[in-house]
């Protein structure tokens, strides 16, 4: 029990800056601002709050969270959302994606326990065969998998995706170019408007990709799509070293194998992990990455 449960629960649909975007039960839409700096709040947060002013409110209390994914580098923790039920991650045929980002964001997806699907958009394209060539590590992981053609294919793209979203609060992430927008407008035909009265809400006139957004994509206001803006760096310093092989599927499966309860997978004799790279059980590329994260993450603080 806190002292505000009486208040109504809204839902975060946008932060922007200090302040929020509520969504109440009714459907209605209104600037919150916090009350301090315990309700700091990020979309996808159920918040107590209160009404102020004629069409504004204050967010008390944030009720407790199911999850939170977030990124955390050096010097700051960046929320992309709390609460979500599955992480949708969007990669195309091209760009090229990042196979060391991709790691990152899968194992902050595990760290937070959320699970994920990995979905290759534009298989339309002729790069297609060497794209599932750089998936196949995380084929053999057992990840979920879906491949689309956003554009060239609408009808099977959208057969594909709305049973696996329906009901459930899907995070989409995904590097620049790959379909993110694409995506958003083929299942949500009014997105435009769901942004656009929220900026008229917000003053800001127009939509920017600079801020994390929840679409709703049924009127019933079940299944919901949350998109995010690009990043550059995806820091995973919320992880302990120790932790980090627990949170690789295919580092895990091969770790019971070493000599050392502590390995490090780094130089030890008898690592059922080095053996398991030397074998191709697991792929170089995520051994590699493996130790470039566990140097981020055991390097001092100056
Ligand atoms: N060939 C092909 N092109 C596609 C497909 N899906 C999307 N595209 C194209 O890829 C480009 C990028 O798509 P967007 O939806 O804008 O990508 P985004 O991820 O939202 O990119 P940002 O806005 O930069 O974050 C556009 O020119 C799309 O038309 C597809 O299935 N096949
Ligand atoms: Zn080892």
């Amino acid at each position: 029990m806190s002292r505000f449960d009486h208040l109504d629960i809204g839902l975060v649909v946008r932060g922007h800056g200090r302040h929020y975007i509520v969504e109440s039960q009714d459907g209605l839409r209104r600037v919150c601002h916090p009350r301090g700096k315990k309700s700091d709040c990020v979309v996808g947060d159920l918040v107590r709050w209160a009404p102020s002013g004629s069409d504004e409110g204050v967010v008390e209390a944030v009720e407790p969270r199911r999850n939170l994914l977030f990124r955390q580098d050096e010097w700051k923790t960046k929320s992309f959302a709390a609460n979500v039920d599955q992480l949708l991650i969007l990669v195309g045929v091209e760009p090229v994606f990042s196979e060391t980002q991709l790691c990152r964001a899968l194992i902050a997806a595990e760290a937070a326990d959320i699970s994920t699907t990995i979905a290759l958009n534009k298989i339309d394209l002729p790069g297609t065969p060497s794209a599932r060539e750089r998936l196949a590590p995380y084929r053999a992981m057992e990840l979920p998998m879906m491949e689309l053609a956003l554009t060239a294919d609408r009808e099977g793209s959208a057969a594909l995706l709305t049973p696996w979203l329906a009901g459930k609060k899907t995070f989409v992430m995904g590097p620049s170019g790959t379909g993110k927008s694409t995506l958003i407008n083929l299942l949500i035909p009014d997105a435009k408007a769901q942004v656009g009265e929220i900026s008229v809400a917000l003053n800001s006139g127009r939509h920017t990709t600079t801020t994390t957004q929840w679409y709703w994509v049924d009127a019933e206001r079940q299944t919901a799509l949350i998109d995010s803006p690009g990043f550059q760096e995806f820091g995973v310093k919320q992880v302990e070293p120790m932790q980090l092989p627990l949170l690789m599927p295919d580092l895990r499966k091969h770790a019971g194998n070493c000599r050392f309860y502590n390995c490090t997978h780094q130089h030890e004799p008898g690592c059922g992990v080095r053996d398991a790279v030397e074998a191709g059980l697991i792929s170089a590329s995520r051994y590699r990455i493996y130790g470039e994260i566990l140097a981020e993450l055991t390097s001092k603080r100056w």
